[in-house]
């Protein structure tokens, strides 16, 4: 059988680099294009790439995204700074190209993915939620886009079960001191020398708490989601957002 022909763009990053070690590594894969940037992207076309794994900047995503897809090219896409108008862009450029899939994931790290349905499932029966995220102090974005997704789906899971805003009496002069405010759910980012990907769901009810904590302490832990993304994105035309939709999650 023939292998997937894989690039990897970041390939000199922290998670770029890995990358590109998996997908070495993987029998059913060859790397065919290992871009950094200031790299041209026709060496995609000319590698004869059918995949691409796009872990670079929020700044370059767009860019090399609408490369991509007007190339036929399948996107793995970990980067983060995902917002509703780049969504919609991304769907017009897919609409033109309807055989390419785009996979975007806010975390490929199958315990971050069940943080994220543990949190959005036990939302509804807590009055209180908050997020912490807890990363490297090299990370480039906060909150963080697995924080944000987060948050996302506990407000709508709150809001499917009829829940109002949060019980919240402070009154504080201090810019920040309650986190940032993502769809209702305070958000708080720490970075600190140590870490690496880290993320705590508190959630609080009357006389009880609930902690869901997920560490991320190697970037391997991503590689078997960005593998896992490779293969099926290939049968999967459009945008899909979110792993756990290439997942068995029951
Ligand atoms: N979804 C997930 O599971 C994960 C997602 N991430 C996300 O992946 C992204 C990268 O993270 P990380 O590896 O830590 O960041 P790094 O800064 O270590 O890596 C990004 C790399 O991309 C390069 N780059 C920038 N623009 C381009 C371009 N146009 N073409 C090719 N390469 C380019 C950078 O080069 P230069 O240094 O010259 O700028 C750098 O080498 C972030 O958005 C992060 O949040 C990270 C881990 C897991
Ligand atoms: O920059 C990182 O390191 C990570 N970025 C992703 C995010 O912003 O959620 C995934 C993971 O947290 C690591």
């Amino acid at each position: 059988m023939s292998k997937l022909r894989v690039a990897v763009l970041g390939a000199q990053g922290r998670i770029g680099s890995e990358a590109v070690k998996a997908v070495e590594a993987a029998e059913d894969m060859e790397l065919v294009a290992a871009l950094g940037r200031g790299d041209k992207l026709e060496t995609l076309a000319e590698a004869g790439a059918q995949v691409a794994v796009e872990l670079t900047t929020p700044a370059s995503v767009m860019e090399n995204l609408d490369f991509l897809i007007r190339h036929g090219i399948h996107g793995v896409v970990g980067t983060t700074g995902w917002t509703a108008d780049r969504l919609a862009q991304l769907d017009t450029w897919l609409a033109a190209s309807p055989k390419t899939g785009v996979l975007i994931a806010p975390n490929f790290s199958i315990g971050a993915v069940l943080t994220m349905k543990f949190a959005a499932q036990a939302a509804r029966y807590f009055e209180s939620v908050e997020v912490i995220e807890l990363h490297h102090p090299n990370k480039v974005d906060a909150p963080s886009g697995t924080a944000t997704r987060t948050a996302e789906l506990i407000a709508a899971a709150r809001a499917e079960a009829g829940l109002g805003a949060q019980p919240d009496a402070t009154s504080t002069a201090l810019d920040g001191a309650r986190g940032a405010d993502v769809s209702g759910v305070p958000v708080h980012a720490v970075r600190l020398r140590g870490l690496l990907a880290h993320q705590e769901v508190l959630l609080g009810g009357e006389g009880e708490t609930l902690t869901i904590r997920h560490d991320s302490l190697h970037h391997s832990s991503f590689m078997p989601g960005i593998l896992l993304g490779a293969r099926r994105v290939t049968q999967t035309p459009g945008l899909t957002f979110g792993l756990e939709h290439f997942l068995d999650l029951g």
